[in-house]
Parts: C-alpha cells; sequence; structure tokens
C-alpha cells in the first residue's frame, strides 16, 4: 500500500515513510491510495471472531510491506488488550466503551499502536526522533502513556492552558524523561496550527526528525477502524446505526473508511458541541471555521478539524451529506442529557459521550433497530461536570494516583519562534 498527500495525489510514500513523516511536506494528510474491500462473507462469522483477529485483517493489507505477519500480530495483541464492553442504555440503543485503556479515553488505541510501530521502525536506528503532539485534551493522554516506555522517541505536548480537566493535565504533565509537556496560552486550533508550522519548516526538519502523534499521523488513525467492529461481533451482520461524538473528525473518518471496506453501517451521526463546523457544511455545503468555543466537552473544542481534508478526498459532497448526519448540542443540554440517562437508566455518560446520546436522539427513529453510540472517555475524566451529578467516587485506582503527583510544565506563548527554540535549543 502506497499513501498520497491529499494536496498532491502524485506523492508516493510507503507506510513506514507515512508514519515515521507524520505530515507531507506540502501541509496535505497522508491517505491509503485505494480502500481495500472485505470478502463478501467476512460478517457471515463474525461473532466468532475475536477483536485482534478482526484487526489483523482490517489493518494488514494498509501496513503488509513494513511490518511481516508476525510482527503485525504482536502489534495488534498489545493494542487491543482491554475490554471494549457494550453496555444498554435503553431500549435498542448501546454504548460501546472504549475507555477503559490507560489513559481512560478511545485514542489509547491509535496511541498505542502508533508507538509500537514507530518502535519497530525506529529499533536500529542511530537516531531519535521527536513526536509533536497537539491535544484538547485526550490525546496527549494517550501519547503520553504510550511512548513512555519507548526508547529512542521524545514526546512534546502542546495543550491549551487551562482547557483541559484537572486528570487530562495530570495525564500530560506528570511524565518525566521522554515526555515534555507545553502549557500553550491559546486554543487547541492555535497548538495544532504550531506543530502544522513546524512540518513546513524545512531547516527545523534538518535539524530533527519530527513526527506526529495525532490522527494526521496514518498509524494513529487507520487502528480506530477496528473498534466499529466490535458491536458486529456482539449483534452479528445487521447494519447499525452509530453515533460518534467529533472534535477533529478523526475517529469519524477512519470509521467512513470502515464503512468503505465493507462495515454494514446504516446511518453515522456525527454529534458536535458548540464547534460545529461539520453539521453547518452538512446543512449548507459551506466549510465556514470558526474560532474556537470553549465547551464541558473539552476534547471536541476543535474549530477547524484536521480530519475534514481527508473527509473531501474520500467523498464528494452529495455522498457526505448521505453518509454523515450531523447535529451539534450546547452545554445546557449536555448537561441534561447527562442528568435525564443517569436518573432514568442509571448509566453515567461523560460530556463527550452526552453529546453523542443527544445527536443519537435528534436522528432517530422508533424502527431504525439498534444503535451504538461510542463512549469516548471516562466520566471520571470530567469530574468538574460528573460531580453535578453524582457524588459517588468513580476514579479507577490508577487515575487517583496520577492526580497526587506534581504537574510539570513549560507555559509558551502561541509563537512559533519561542516553540522552534524550546525543540532545538
Ligand atoms: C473524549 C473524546 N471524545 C471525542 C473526541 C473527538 O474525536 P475526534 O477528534 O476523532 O473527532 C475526542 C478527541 O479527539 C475525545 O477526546
Ligand atoms: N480531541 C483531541 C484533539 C486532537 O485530535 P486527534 O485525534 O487529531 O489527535 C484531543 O483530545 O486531543
Amino acid at each position: 500500500m502506497k499513501y498520497y498527500s491529499t494536496k498532491n495525489k502524485g506523492l508516493s510514500k510507503s507506510f513506514r515513510e507515512a508514519v515515521i513523516e507524520g505530515l507531507p511536506s506540502d501541509n496535505g494528510l497522508f491517505m491509503p491510495e485505494f480502500i481495500p474491500e472485505l470478502p463478501e462473507d467476512y460478517f457471515d462469522n463474525i461473532k466468532e471472531k475475536t477483536i485482534q483477529e478482526i484487526a489483523f485483517d482490517i489493518l494488514q493489507p494498509f501496513v503488509k510491506e513494513d511490518l511481516d505477519d508476525l510482527q503485525l500480530k504482536k502489534i495488534v495483541e498489545k493494542t487491543f488488550s482491554f475490554e471494549l464492553p457494550i453496555k444498554k442504555i435503553e431500549g435498542d440503543n448501546y454504548a460501546l466503551e472504549l475507555f477503559h485503556g490507560p489513559s481512560y479515553a478511545f485514542k489509547d488505541v491509535g496511541a498505542t499502536f502508533l508507538a509500537l510501530c514507530l518502535e519497530e521502525f525506529y529499533k536500529e536506528a542511530e537516531e531519535k526522533c521527536t513526536i509533536l503532539v497537539a491535544t484538547s485534551g485526550d490525546t496527549g493522554g494517550a501519547v503520553a502513556s504510550a511512548f513512555s516506555k519507548v526508547k529512542n522517541i521524545e514526546v512534546v505536548i502542546l495543550y491549551p492552558s487551562g482547557k483541559v480537566s484537572d486528570l487530562q493535565e495530570k495525564q500530560l504533565t506528570t511524565f518525566d524523561k521522554n515526555v515534555k509537556a507545553l502549557e500553550v496560552e491559546g486554543d487547541f486550533d492555535d497548538c495544532q496550527q504550531l506543530v502544522k508550522k513546524a512540518f513546513l519548516d524545512s531547516d527545523l526538519r534538518k535539524q530533527l526528525n519530527i513526527s506526529s502523534a495525532n490522527s494526521i499521523n496514518v498509524a494513529r488513525f487507520l487502528p480506530q477502524m477496528v473498534y466499529y467492529f466490535a458491536p458486529f461481533i456482539k449483534f452479528g451482520k445487521e447494519p447499525l446505526t452509530i453515533a460518534v461524538p467529533s472534535g477533529n473528525y478523526g475517529n469519524l473518518t477512519a470509521g467512513l473508511i470502515a464503512q468503505k471496506m465493507g462495515l454494514p453501517v446504516r446511518q453515522f451521526v456525527a454529534a458536535a458541541n458548540s464547534n460545529d463546523v461539520v453539521p453547518r457544511f452538512l446543512i449548507d455545503g459551506n466549510y465556514d471555521p470558526k474560532p474556537t468555543v470553549q465547551t464541558i466537552s473539552n476534547a471536541m473544542d476543535v474549530g477547524n478539524p484536521s480530519n475534514f481534508q481527508r473527509m473531501i478526498d474520500l467523498f464528494d459532497e452529495k455522498e457526505i451529506r448521505e453518509k454523515i448526519k450531523g447535529f451539534a448540542f450546547s452545554d445546557e443540554a449536555t448537561l441534561e442529557a447527562m442528568k435525564t440517562v443517569y436518573r432514568e437508566h442509571e448509566y453515567l455518560l461523560d460530556p463527550h459521550g452526552a453529546v453523542g446520546y443527544l445527536a443519537l436522539k435528534e436522528y432517530l427513529n422508533a424502527s431504525d433497530g439498534i444503535s451504538i453510540l461510542l463512549e469516548t472517555a471516562h466520566p471520571c475524566k470530567f469530574m468538574d461536570v460528573v460531580s453535578k451529578i453524582i457524588s459517588d467516587d468513580i476514579y479507577p485506582a490508577g487515575a487517583k494516583e496520577l492526580m497526587q503527583k506534581e504537574k510539570k510544565s513549560v507555559k509558551m506563548k502561541v509563537d512559533y519562534k519561542q516553540f522552534k527554540e524550546f525543540l532545538v535549543g
């Protein structure tokens, strides 16, 4: 499989090159040159498969020139080493809980897969690599945890000061050694812009091997296809409606690729908070990014999502409108949904999952059959909001320990010169 840039279809990189480079030098995003189709009968016996077996089947065509079967098997076994439970919320609505990994958010899958790929690729290398990552809350923690044990790789995390939750901040700022946190006086889009600028800086790239651990990196983003298959292990091959709480739209784009491979999705429902650029685009076809709005579902506070480039590369406007229904919700509605669902169904949603729940309710008709909401983070990551609903101690032991650790970060303005100096000294 080769990878091209969304800005230049003539560019042709191997999986290994695309992962190591992170972002093409023309500021596009890497895309696989084709989407392989699964055999027609793939879903006939899906109930007998494990998620690791499925991960191998799905990812192998994308990586096989650079990872042999044994390497890939080991990587997917380590990546999919935690539970992906499916819990009933009400009637035919279920939550697929993606937050039982080390950082309590769905990003653990992509971050672990990427870290293990880079570990393979840098095994015999003399040089070091620096991973740049912009986070609105969850990517950074997952990347810090996944890379904290990887040799030869340094991680620099940029996060918006004062705009992540307490637990998220501890997950970004308490790893010593190879993981450093930059606390940026701006929003997520500022952090993402600084990172993207670094990739376009040829002088920096001469001095430092940089790569990205955001969903712009194909090894972060492609494994996110896999958990969309988990509900089919439980329910069989009937098409499902799937709601995806969305911010940078990597998760939804991975789902769209899985659907192109053959995943029987009846309808994708994109769920946004007040950062509603994609739902607005789905109404009038006008992509009009606005400055980021701070919300209680902070990890989705993205004004100009990177993966929109991939969505319009995969499909034309009419197809996008057919494949995705999009809805946006206020903080008030989100909090109300969390309260109602807990009161009536004893299911504790996190604020991101609650936005997804609202979108599912808005879209669904009674006859729509089984629907799945991606529950993308553990509610304990957002205790300032969750404590308005319950007073129980819901912290897992690991999170409690982390909350006691000392925060270490470097404050920075939205200033590329300062960022570059930090990187190269
Ligand atoms: C908890 C949570 N839900 C949803 C999202 C949105 O996912 P994406 O950026 O892939 O759209 C994020 C951030 O990525 C997140 O951390
Ligand atoms: N919501 C994300 C924002 C970055 O998204 P990514 O999938 O491109 O890494 C976060 O939590 O940091």
